[in-house]
């Protein structure tokens, strides 16, 4: 069974202030058996790193641009991530996607261009509240995972991140055993495809994940993790999420 992974996604929240809960996070959770990583704003990438250099605790970033330099004002390349210090990289995400208009393709050459800077890729997918009442989820993840993603991946280099687009910020979540056939599904995909190397890979829930559902969602098959966003803001909700996981 792949190691579990809490990731924590601070979205566009925290001044160097915020970087006191990476510490308490620490100090919560010392011995924590699940990977840890915290992606927060590009800003505090650098200071993150320092902070966590004793701790089990990775960094990663939010986005990054295809390209590895150039005219892009205002994008960050892999390599500059993983200049940073950052070893993940969110890539997909529905806010993203919805904001920016980004679409499978270019999710799929910032993935590559993540992998040649040796940056493991959280590559999200996940449906809208029409898609989901359609009945079209499997559907959707099914086309974003085979379109997002590019061969030759591996579970170090790959994580997927099964996201309702309904159930971010919003407290909802879909019932455990969705959860359970969305993943299954998922799983089936990354076996077809990459064999061996997709059995291991994580694939992690994020929406509306908490202190209190953390458990239950934990516990389905087939879920190695969390991409966490509100609650990975606290360094008390998250230390609960990384125990639901490692238990
Ligand atoms: O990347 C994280 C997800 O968008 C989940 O956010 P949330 O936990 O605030 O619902």
């Amino acid at each position: 069974m792949p190691k579990k992974l809490a990731a924590g996604n601070w979205k566009m929240n925290g001044l160097r202030q915020a970087l006191d809960e990476v510490r308490a996070l620490h100090d919560a959770c010392p011995d924590a058996r699940c990977d840890i990583v915290i992606c927060p704003p590009a800003t505090l990438i650098g200071p993150m790193v320092e902070v966590s250099n004793d701790m089990q605790i990775e960094v990663g970033g939010q986005d990054c641009h295809a390209n590895t330099s150039g005219a892009h004002t205002g994008d960050i390349s892999a390599p500059m991530l993983a200049d940073s210090g950052a070893s993940y990289v969110i890539l997909g995400h529905s806010e993203r996607r919805a904001s920016y208009g980004e679409t499978d393709a270019q999710v799929r050459a910032k993935t590559t261009s993540a992998w040649n800077a040796d940056l493991t890729a959280i590559v999200c997918i996940g449906e809208t509240l029409e898609q989901w009442e359609a009945g079209q989820t499997l559907d959707v993840v099914g086309r974003q995972l085979q379109g997002s993603t590019p061969d030759g991946a591996t579970s170090e280099t790959l994580v997927i991140a099964y996201e309702p687009v309904w159930a971010i910020g919003t407290g909802k979540t879909p019932t455990l055993e969705e959860i359970g056939a969305v993943h299954g599904f998922i799983r089936d995909a990354l076996v077809k495809r990459f064999g061996e190397e997709g059995q291991a890979m994580r694939i992690v829930y994020g929406g509306s994940m908490n202190p209190k559902n953390a458990s239950d969602i934990a516990g389905i098959p087939n879920v190695d993790g969390g991409l966490v966003g509100g609650a990975s803001l606290k360094a008390s909700d998250f230390c609960h999420i990384v125990k639901a996981l490692d238990a």
